[in-house]
């Protein structure tokens, strides 16, 4: 039995242009963005990939990204649920600031602690373990009973909530999770075995 489960980060949205945090925010995607997703679609569609479900967040770029992958594999009406499980981590007071003015604030490190630790919250905000703390559950409960009884699976969600997932299914610890990065648009495709582990794992970089 095949176990699929791909997961995708929405393409490129109008903060991510401006560099902005944005977390739960609900900015568009913009035209970049929409090509990343179609083009996420396309290599999908390369690959002979079709799916039984989708999941996706509560934000709007999450949505239309996934929206446009499934019109671009011949799927525009799959089943799909949406959940605010999924949502990107809660940049809580950075949402909405420039990246690089808030280097210049509070200096790099911080920032980067903020954007790739596993342990430590933006203020206001959520860590990667508090994302995990509502990706998981989600995961585990909604997501992978599918996937385990042969259910193929399309998951479109964000840099962070996707890292909180890929952490466990990648193995990786809070020492190596902020080496881990998610490119916009850039499916990642699994394939499990019996035990819920990760038999193969491939990255649909454009080429
Ligand atoms: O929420 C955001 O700002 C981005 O979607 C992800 O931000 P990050 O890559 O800085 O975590």
């Amino acid at each position: 039995m095949e176990r699929l489960l791909v997961l995708v980060r929405h393409g490129q949205s109008d903060w991510n242009l401006k560099n902005l945090f944005t977390g739960w925010k609900d900015p568009d995607l913009t035209e970049q963005g929409i090509r990343e997703a179609r083009a996420a679609g396309r290599r999908l569609k390369e690959l002979g990939l079709t799916f039984d479900v989708a999941f996706t967040s509560d934000l709007t770029r999450a949505q239309h990204t996934l929206k446009l992958i499934l019109e671009e594999i011949g799927q525009a009406g799959l089943p799909t649920l949406k959940d605010q499980a999924l949502n990107e981590r809660d940049y809580g007071d950075l949402s909405g600031l420039n990246k690089d003015d808030a280097r210049a604030r509070w200096g790099e490190e911080q920032v980067h602690v903020w954007r790739r630790s596993y342990d430590i919250a933006p203020p206001g905000g959520e860590s990667l373990k508090d994302t995990a703390a509502r990706v998981l559950p989600y995961y585990i409960q909604h997501i992978l009973p599918r996937v385990m009884r042969g259910e193929r699976v399309l998951v479109a969600a964000h840099g962070n909530s996707l890292r909180a997932l890929a952490m466990v299914l990648d193995g990786l610890t809070p020492e190596t999770i902020p080496t881990l990065e998610l490119a916009t648009g850039v499916p990642l495709v699994y394939r499990l075995k019996a035990d819920t582990t990760v038999e193969t794992k491939r990255v649909l970089a454009a080429a």
